[in-house]
């Protein structure tokens, strides 16, 4: 991409947004991952995507319920938006009752040629406090896409994965409810079934890319016994629901834990490391 073009002059833009761990949160959060949520001391991973959420006025959405530009990532000629990936790194733990502060930067902007098509990536990185200090760091990728992108070739490499752990979760329609009014996120295609396949060409609601990241590090902190100090992941095809997800993990070893999350038609939709 043209470093000269004035997309690259929204780099550096930052966001700040404030929040306090209430019980309700804490118990809401337990109670979407049902038999599989797990006890930390730190917190439950993946609780911060549901701190300090974007919250855009009715009036600033767009047809995708998202928020229509503005804010603090410019608006882009690719209308369709997914979570592409995060690299997350928890630096202290996430109590009850604690105040959360939440600044987002954008950091990079960068366009793409992919199999399916025109894509163009932003980083935001969000450093997250508490009163006691840093707590997460995290650099979040989400990518655009064109309307009508081509169809998403088969990720024919998840049969590669020597897993020694496995767990069946139900996604639900219900359980996608609960995760967007958890995490405020007004995106359509993970409620609105008739908006996800017949406005954005999806086969179902699109099961939300933190969702699944946030079922693997739980995953993970259950067979260690304690949650990853670092957690990477990248969401390599959409995923829909209802579906049985399976997710599956190697043993622990010198570079920590590799997971994925295969659909039931045996596609690969996340690809994640885990380090403690
Ligand atoms: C990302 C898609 C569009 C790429 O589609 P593609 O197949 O066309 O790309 P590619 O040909 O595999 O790769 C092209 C380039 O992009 C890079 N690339 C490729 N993938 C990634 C990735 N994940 N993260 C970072 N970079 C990536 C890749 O490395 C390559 O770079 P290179 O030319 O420099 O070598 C495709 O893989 C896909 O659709 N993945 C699934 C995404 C998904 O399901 N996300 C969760 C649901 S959306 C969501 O939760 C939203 C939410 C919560 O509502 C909300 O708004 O925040």
């Amino acid at each position: 991409m043209d470093t000269s073009t004035p997309l690259q002059q929204w780099v550096g833009r930052t966001r700040e947004a404030e929040d306090i761990v209430t019980p309700r949160l804490l118990a809401s959060f337990a109670a979407m991952l049902g038999p599989d949520a797990v006890q930390t001391a730190g917190g439950p991973p993946g609780l911060h995507w549901c701190l300090a959420p974007d919250i855009a006025d009715a009036r600033e959405l767009g047809p995708d319920g998202h928020r229509a530009g503005g804010g603090f990532l410019p608006p882009l000629p690719l209308p369709r938006r997914m979570w592409a990936g995060s690299d997350v790194r928890v630096l202290g733990p996430i109590r009850s009752g604690d105040t959360i502060r939440r600044r987002s930067t954008l950091s990079a902007i960068e366009e793409k040629q992919g199999r399916t098509g025109r894509l163009i990536f932003l980083t935001v990185r969000h450093d997250i406090a508490s009163d006691r200090g840093p707590v997460i760091e995290e650099d979040q990728i989400l990518v655009y896409r064109a309307a009508e992108a081509a169809a998403q070739a088969p990720t024919s490499d998840g049969a590669g994965l020597a897993a020694s752990h496995h767990r069946t979760v139900d996604i639900d329609p219900v359980l996608l409810f609960r995760y967007s009014a958890l995490t405020f996120n007004g995106h359509r295609i993970h409620y609105d079934a008739p908006y996800a396949t017949t406005v954005e060409h999806y086969p179902g609601l699109v099961i939300h890319g933190p969702l699944q990241a946030t079922l693997l590090m739980t995953f993970a902190t259950a067979i260690v016994g304690q949650p990853p100090r670092r957690f990477s992941f990248r969401g390599v095809r959409p995923a829909v629901g209802p579906q049985g997800l399976l997710l599956r993990a190697t043993a622990r070893g010198e570079g920590g834990m590799r997971l994925d999350v295969r659909s039931a038609d045996e596609q690969v939709t996340m690809k994640a490391t885990a380090q403690w």
